[in-house]
């Protein structure tokens, strides 16, 4: 079975772990590596699986996951790149950064896979989007997806289109908690208890998200249908485009957008 090395185990790479323990895949398949120990030992402890040092990742896994910021993913391809035997795949997990980076610091002929997926695979709900770099073939592909299938829904994409997939579903948790923060506000406004507010809208979340995937109605239908005439709910919407929301968010994403490609060109 295929060893996977996940190489840098802060959140994704712990939820990556996680996610793959918990699909069944065996801890003897799997390798961590870490920048302090402490943090190895702490994930052996909690997970059984070996924390190993980068050279040993490189020579004994099948696949490395890269999942060290994208900042610190060139001094560890300083470290490791020359030493990757051929064949190995790489799977990135790192915003912005495409695979071309990673090419140019790997023996030629290295397959590298591009991955952006997100924190909600702590609960196997994840979204992740997985794109062929250079030598990497449908079977390198499969690899990626049997890895994050278990975490969530997977979907293929081309690469030019990651950077937006990372505005959109890779940071969108963050927009949705972010939501929910000022909605629970908002209920204490009203006069709520916190909790009561924030039972409420956690529940309204989770019930929206599910009609959203199941009903297949489109957005505008579903809103439509909360929407009475002369209601209370059209009096609020008013506000939302009063304040620029539409616009606010169109903005926030070609702003993370933004980021991902300014995070590419100081890589570069
Ligand atoms: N946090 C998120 O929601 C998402 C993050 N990502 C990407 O995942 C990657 C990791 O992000 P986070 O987990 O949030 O960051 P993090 O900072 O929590 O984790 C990165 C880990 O890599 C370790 N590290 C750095 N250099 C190393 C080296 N040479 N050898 C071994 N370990 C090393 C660090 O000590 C740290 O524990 C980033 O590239 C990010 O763009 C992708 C999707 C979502
Ligand atoms: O904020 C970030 O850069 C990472 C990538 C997508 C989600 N978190």
């Amino acid at each position: 079975m295929t060893v996977v090395a996940v190489l840098g185990a802060g959140k994704i790479g712990e939820l990556v772990l996680s996610g793959l323990l918990r699909a069944g895949w065996p801890a003897d398949k799997l390798l961590v590596t870490t920048r302090r120990s402490t943090r190895g030992e702490e994930l052996h402890e909690r997970y059984g699986i070996r924390a190993v040092d980068n050279a040993t990742a490189v020579a004994e896994a099948d696949v490395l996951a890269i999942a060290v910021k994208p900042q610190d993913a060139g001094a560890l391809l300083a470290e490791i790149g020359a030493t990757v035997p051929a064949g190995k795949l790489i799977v990135s997990l790192c915003a912005g950064l495409p695979t071309s980076f990673f090419a140019a610091r790997l023996p030629e002929g290295t397959p590298v896979v591009r991955v952006m997926t997100n924190t909600p695979a702590l609960v196997d709900e994840a979204m992740t989007a997985i794109s062929a770099g250079p030598h990497a073939t449908g079977d390198h592909l499969a690899v990626a997806e049997e890895m994050f299938k278990p975490l969530g829904a997977t979907i293929r994409v081309p690469e030019s289109q990651q950077d937006a997939v990372t505005a959109l579903s890779g940071s969108g948790p963050a927009y949705f908690y972010l939501l929910v923060e000022a909605m629970v506000d908002a209920g204490i406004l009203l006069g709520l208890p916190r909790q009561v507010a924030h039972d409420l809208i956690v529940q309204t979340a989770i019930g929206s998200a599910v009609m959203l995937r199941d009903s297949g109605e489109h957005p505008v239908k579903l809103r439509e249908a909360v929407t009475s005439p002369a209601g209370t709910t059209i009096s609020a919407i008013r506000e939302l485009e009063n304040h620029g929301v539409r616009a606010a968010l169109l903005a926030a994403l070609e702003a993370a957008r933004d980021r991902a490609r300014e995070i590419a060109a100081q890589s570069a």
